[in-house]
């Protein structure tokens, strides 16, 4: 009696799981969360789901080929770069050559210009963010780039934020995709009218990023037992713009779908890794929307884009961390970027 009970009850929890999962297929990621959370599939799922994915990030690379000519596998620009933070603009500029662009801009405030072409000779410095003329200035490169990542290292002077609303405007106006991140979500959490709506948008926040959007746009506090459900949500409240929340995993949603990232990363987390991140998904989103929807099976080219970012990223921490402990920190990772890139995507 007691084996014929347990077997029914055991016949019955597969059908609801079955029923679920059917359901699931029909309507997606609210009950993905639910699925998860009452029979603890996260595990299982997010394996299974994080090679399908990945494969989707390897369909989209372009093929290094000796007939393109310079400039044809990305021309990314950087808006960001101010007197205090110089740091986080090469990041993200330097990181998107390292993953494969061709040319990286950086369009900066005067003061750091100097100190980011110091860093570096690969980089393209424009010391035009506090120029009068500063849209202008940036506008005429426009049609010359592939996409844009706004924020790292931009701070929150109202001037300079003030001529980057006037250049995401101008860069939706040319339907050119942009990657908001750092400050550049700073001034969307102040003007969400911005970006709403931009299906060639992607947001990279981070914890606090994060709950000042959410605060922002869904006008409350994030639920912190339901992050799925929160960028979901987010995503579906800016009118379906991808969102990408860093954290211990990176929860990324267009609205429709949610994907997990759980990338083998490592515990150290030095200023900057998001930098990368920005930097890296900066090309990707180019070489995504440039492969189209049927090279990444029907899901979103920027969530797929987004999902091939946080894995590099993480590759990258976790490849430095091996080497370097402790004292990990983000050159040392994006040092890491083309093994990491090998590793994940040229197997
Ligand atoms: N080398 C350079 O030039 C670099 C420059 N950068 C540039 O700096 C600018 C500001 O960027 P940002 O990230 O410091 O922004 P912001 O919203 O003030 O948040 C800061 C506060 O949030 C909190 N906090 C963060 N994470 C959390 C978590 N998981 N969980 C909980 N809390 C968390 C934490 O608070 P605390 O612990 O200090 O109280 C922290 O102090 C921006 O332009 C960026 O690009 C960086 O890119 C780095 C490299
Ligand atoms: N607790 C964690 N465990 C593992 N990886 C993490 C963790 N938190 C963040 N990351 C990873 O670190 C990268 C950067 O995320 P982070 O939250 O540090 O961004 P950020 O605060 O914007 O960084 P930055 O210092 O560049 O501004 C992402 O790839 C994310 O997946
Ligand atoms: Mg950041």
């Amino acid at each position: 009696m007691v084996t014929r009970a347990g077997a029914g009850a055991a016949v019955a929890a597969t059908a609801v799981v079955a029923l679920l999962s059917a359901a699931l297929a029909l309507y997606g990621p609210p009950l993905d969360s639910v699925l998860e959370r009452a029979f603890s599939l996260r595990k299982v799922h997010s394996v299974k789901d994080m090679e399908n994915t990945l494969q989707l990030v390897r369909n989209i690379i372009p093929p290094l080929s000796s007939t393109k000519h310079k400039g044809q596998d990305g021309r990314i620009g950087v808006v960001g770069g101010c007197q205090e933070y110089t740091g986080a603009p090469y990041f993200a500029a330097i990181s998107a050559l390292k993953v494969g662009a061709d040319l990286s801009h950086v369009f900066c405030a005067s003061a750091a210009a100097p100190v980011i072409k110091a860093y570096s000779p690969e980089l393209i410095v424009h010391p035009v963010l506090d120029s009068p003329n500063a849209v202008h200035e940036v506008e005429k490169w426009l049609p010359r780039l592939h996409a844009l990542v706004v924020g790292p290292g931009l701070g929150r002077d109202d001037a300079l934020l003030r001529n980057v609303q006037g250049i995401l405007e101008a860069s939706k106006a040319r339907d050119i995709p942009v990657v908001i991140d750092a400050d550049g979500l700073w001034l969307v959490a102040q003007q969400p009218a911005l970006i709403q709506g931009y299906q060639k948008a992607v947001l990279t926040p981070n914890h606090m990023e994060f709950s000042r959007l959410y605060d922002a746009v869904l006008r409350g506090p994030v639920d912190s037992d339901d992050r799925h459900g929160s960028v979901l949500r987010l995503s579906r409240a800016l009118g379906n713009v991808t969102v990408v929340q860093k954290g211990e995993r990176d929860i990324l949603s267009n609205g429709q779908q949610v994907l997990v990232c759980s990338q083998e990363g490592s515990s150290r987390r030095c200023g900057g890794q998001g930098d990368l991140l920005s930097g890296s998904l900066g090309v990707l989103v180019h070489w995504a929307l440039l492969a189209g929807p049927e090279k990444t099976n029907g899901s979103s080219p920027l969530l797929v884009a987004a999902f091939g970012a946080c894995s590099l990223t993480r590759q990258c921490n976790h490849q430095a961390f091996q080497k370097h402990g402790r004292s990990t920190t983000t050159s040392d990772m994006i040092a890491e970027v083309g093994a990491a890139f090998s590793k994940l995507f040229e197997t």
